[in-house]
């Protein structure tokens, strides 16, 4: 239904000159749902993002954000969101708190409202210990703790995430899938661009994947996996002189072609393959052959990004 979804992008485009940076591009995003846009350096995704939050006009299609029209009803449709980015509008001679009072009061909260919701927002951030400290003294993964509590004084309905961890570390990067998981939870609904493919595999509910333009494909990342190619096996033989033996009794039970790599024999399987391991394991042993390490990797996000995509070059 029409109310269900928080965004609707239909059938954008954008040209620069001769240059189109983004080409007839629809997708939705329901209401409480986290939206992953990735896509190759010079994609479009912040050409996309820039169109969704009013900064850009598109030339053609529209955008609506809870039902508001971002064109014909840009006011109400700036009020359904807020934006991080990779570079903050905090004030670096402020503390934290100082901050977010400055932002809650221009969002128009009461000088005793404003004063709560900082301080929930630092609890809620693990903030709260450095509330009062000034921002020299803060690393990089507080500050942006810092720009994502900031863009939520406004208990904002939709929120976009521009590469919300790009230069984090790692420990830091899982506290802000938790934060950001935390948003949705209480409603929020999330759209993230996002350079790693793990992050979005670990936080977004579906993915858009973009390039040149224009949309590559759209799914929930499970399924997007499924699509790229199957699990993939490998047996490393321990004996050289019987990898071609060992080969050969794989192939039989597995009715397709086997690589080999170095002493590894590898085959991709769909789902159903993985009922033959045992077999394949049965027959090596019986034949003497050994098997020195045994490896069962599904496919990843990594492999649908560079199946699907060309990218610049
Ligand atoms: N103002 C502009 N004028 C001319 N060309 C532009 C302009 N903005 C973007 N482009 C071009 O449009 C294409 C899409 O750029 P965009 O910045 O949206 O990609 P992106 O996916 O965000 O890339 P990145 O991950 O590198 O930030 C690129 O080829 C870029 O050079």
């Amino acid at each position: 239904m029409y109310d269900e979804n928080a965004i609707e992008v239909r059938n954008v485009q954008k040209k620069f000159a001769e240059k189109t940076a983004v080409q007839d591009i629809s997708f939705t995003v329901k209401k409480g749902e986290i939206f992953g846009l990735l896509g190759p350096n010079g994609a479009g995704k912040t050409t996309l993002l820039k169109m969704v939050t009013t900064l850009l006009h598109q030339d053609t299609g529209e955008i609506l954000l809870n039902g508001f029209n971002t064109v014909t009803e840009r006011r109400m449709a700036r009020q359904q969101f807020s934006v991080t980015g990779q570079t903050t509008a905090i004030d670096q001679d402020l503390s934290a708190r100082e901050n977010l009072l400055i932002f809650a009061r221009l969002n128009g909260l009461s000088r005793r409202v404003a004063q709560i919701r900082a301080a929930e927002l630092l609890t809620d951030f693990d903030l709260i210990n450095s509330a009062d400290q000034a921002l020299v003294t803060f690393s990089g993964g507080m500050r942006r703790r810092l720009d994502l509590a900031v863009s939520l004084i406004g208990s904002p309905s939709i929120l976009f995430l521009d590469e919300p961890t790009t230069g984090l570390d790692p420990r830091t990067r899982i506290q802000m899938w938790q934060a950001i998981q935390k948003l949705v939870a209480n409603g929020s609904t999330v759209l993230l661009t996002t350079q790693y493919l793990e992050e979005a595999d670990q936080l977004a509910d579906r993915i858009a994947l973009i390039d040149h333009g224009e949309m590559i494909v759209t799914g929930i990342p499970k399924e997007l996996k499924q699509k790229v190619g199957g699990t993939k096996l490998q047996f490393e033989v321990l004996d050289l002189q019987r990898l071609s033996q060992a080969r050969n009794i794989m192939e039989n039970i597995v009715k397709q072609h086997v690589s080999v790599d170095d002493q590894t024999l590898i085959v991709i399987f769909d789902s159903t393959g993985m009922q033959l391991v045992n077999s394949i394991l049965n027959q090596l042993q019986d034949s003497g052959i050994l098997i020195t390490n045994l490896r069962i990797v599904p496919p990843s996000l990594d492999d649908v990004f560079l199946k699907m995509t060309v990218g610049k070059n």
